[in-house]
């Protein structure tokens, strides 16, 4: 299970690139700590890195760079807004997303990493292909823009893992008694989950409510739909103790907090 590292000042930069395999496909998230959105994608690319093996192909590295604090590194690889995902073989940009969406990192890192064949026509062509589209300018939305913005937003957060529970706190340490017992469920059944700590964003707190037509935390959703919180999981379970069975495996959770 792969885990990403925060790239901490530019000879460490150097030295990851100068020292990865050059069939490794490297993923590099820029981040800013002030922007809720990288909140969310540091969550999701968690929960993504996760499925990727350390020692199996395909090979894989994952890193995040503060665009702010390495301003150099950003620059060199064009990072206007952050999140911006930059993935990178032997040297080459394969491909750029700048953006919070889930569906579109998601796609873009599969194709990378488990094209042997992508791999080398990316590595003869340079830079293959480039989806960076500039991030919209930050002037002040209407609150009904803001609101389909936030929406947009959550569709893909909610689908980041095909399991995702959004909690208050995370898997070990919930802060209350409710996510508590979800966890404690989910970890029974051995089940693999991303997770979201909603006390850290109150934005997603307040608007998934409103999404899910669900007043409370927790919420478990399951590829993408919601199943409820704790006291629907419980029925379910009570009605069929497989219930969990299709996400079941020794792993656990998924996700790092947000
Ligand atoms: N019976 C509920 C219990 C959950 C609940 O009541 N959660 C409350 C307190 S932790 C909540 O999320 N309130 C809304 C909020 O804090 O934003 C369930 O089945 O999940």
């Amino acid at each position: 299970m792969s885990t990403i590292t925060e790239v901490d000042s530019i000879p460490q930069w150097e030295q990851l690139l100068a020292s990865l395999p050059p069939s490794t496909l490297l993923v590099v998230s820029f981040h800013a700590p002030w922007a809720a959105p990288c909140a969310q994608m540091a969550t999701v690319l968690a929960t993504l890195a996760s499925e990727y093996p350390v020692t199996e192909p395909p090979a894989t590295k994952w890193v995040s760079v503060n665009a702010e604090d390495l301003s150099d590194i950003s620059e060199a690889y064009e990072v206007t807004a952050v999140p911006f995902l930059v993935l990178i073989r032997n040297g080459q940009v394969l491909e750029t997303v700048s953006g919070s969406s889930a569906v579109k990192v998601r796609t873009a890192i599969e194709t990378h990493a488990s094209s042997a064949s992508a791999a080398q026509a990316d590595t003869a062509g340079g830079v293959a292909q480039t989806v960076a589209k500039a991030e919209e300018p930050a002037a002040p939305l209407d609150p009904e823009r803001q609101k389909e913005e936030l929406f947009k937003r959550l569709a893909d957060l909610v689908k980041a893992a095909p399991v995702m529970l959004f909690m208050k706190g995370t898997p070990s340490g919930p802060q209350c008694g409710f996510s508590r017992q979800m966890v404690a469920i989910l970890r029974e059944n051995s089940v693999k989950y991303g997770f979201f700590n909603i006390l850290a964003d109150d934005e997603v707190r307040q608007g998934l409510k409103e999404y899910a037509e669900w007043p409370t935390y927790p919420q478990l959703w399951i590829s993408g739909e919601l199943v409820g919180g704790l006291d629907i999981v419980k029925e379910e379970l009570s009605n069929d103790a497989d219930f969990f069975k299709p996400y079941s495996v020794s792993g656990g959770e998924a996700a790092a907090p947000a």
